[in-house]
């Protein structure tokens, strides 16, 4: 029996550089089984998102019981939720499965369009943070989840703070939208271990879903059975080989390479 399985629950793109298709592409990399469940379905290539729909409520839960049912999931991560009934649903879920949840708190594309509708960030406050073994905001996420607004890497810390107030078991803040911290991303947990994972800084402009790479490659290497310091570490190395294998495929940013990865 093969039990090195992993879920991701999101969103799909597409044109195949973000959500759950490089969620799977992330887990395959790993060679950990990817399961998927997804919320929404995007029209979406390197330049926009044109249109957005989001799946029955019904058949987004049938998805994780029926997963659940039959599969001994070793981790899970979400990303791209939408709306309040999503998160809702999705929440009320994963209470019951004990196996690490990494949260993904998707926001806006890199092109700049709303993946979340704005009323839903208190959802993600009330409902998924208190679940979580791990959140990872960007900077814009997390200036929207600690109410404030990021500068530097003092900020960072104080906003760190401010997320694990709000329940989260531990937290990981990607510096990837500052200029000067790109590569540089702050732990924090609620047992007060902190530590700055830092990977090399790689000048490129396909980076279209480093986010969903770096979240999916956490709850992988969870799945393979890394603790999350161990799997933090471990995803730091896979994202910088990824960005040096990234590609262009439109005229707007391209996915990451994470097949030529190992
Ligand atoms: N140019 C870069 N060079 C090296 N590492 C980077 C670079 N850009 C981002 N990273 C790293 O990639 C990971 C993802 O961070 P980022 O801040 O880009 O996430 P994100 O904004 O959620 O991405 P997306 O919205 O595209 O999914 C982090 O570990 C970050 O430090
Ligand atoms: C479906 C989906 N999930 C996540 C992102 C984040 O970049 C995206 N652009 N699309």
């Amino acid at each position: 029996m093969y039990s090195n399985i992993a879920l991701s629950i999101g969103g799909s793109d597409s044109g195949g550089g973000a959500g759950i298709q490089a969620d799977l592409r992330t887990f395959m990399a790993l060679k950990v089984h990817g399961c998927s469940v997804i919320t929404c379905v995007t029209a979406q290539n390197s330049v926009q998102v044109k249109c957005v729909e989001p799946l029955k409520k019904d058949t987004l839960t049938s998805q994780i019981d029926t997963l659940f049912s039959d599969f001994d999931i070793k981790s899970l991560k979400t990303g791209m939720l939408l709306n309040d009934s999503i998160i809702n649903a999705t929440a009320l879920k994963l209470k019951s499965f004990s196996i690490p949840k990494i949260i993904d708190p998707v926001m806006v594309s890199r092109t700049g369009s709303k993946l979340l509708e704005d009323s839903a960030i208190n959802a993600y406050k009330k409902l998924l943070l208190p679940i979580a073994d791990l959140v990872t905001p960007n900077i814009f996420e997390a200036n929207l989840l600690s109410n404030l607004d990021i500068k530097n890497q003092v900020d960072i810390e104080q906003s760190a703070k401010s997320i694990i107030k709000l329940g989260a078991k531990a937290v990981l803040i990607k510096g990837g939208g500052l200029k000067d911290m790109k590569g540089r991303d702050f732990y924090l947990d609620v047992n007060g271990g902190k530590k700055w994972f830092i990977n090399k800084f790689i000048n490129t402009q396909n980076t279209h879903c480093s986010g969903c790479t770096l979240s999916a490659a956490i709850c992988g290497y969870q799945a393979l059975g890394f603790d999350l310091i161990e799997s933090i570490q471990k995803s730091k190395i896979f994202i910088e080989r990824s960005l040096k294998n990234s590609y262009q495929i439109g005229s707007g940013p391209g996915p990451l390479g994470h097949y030529q990865s190992l």
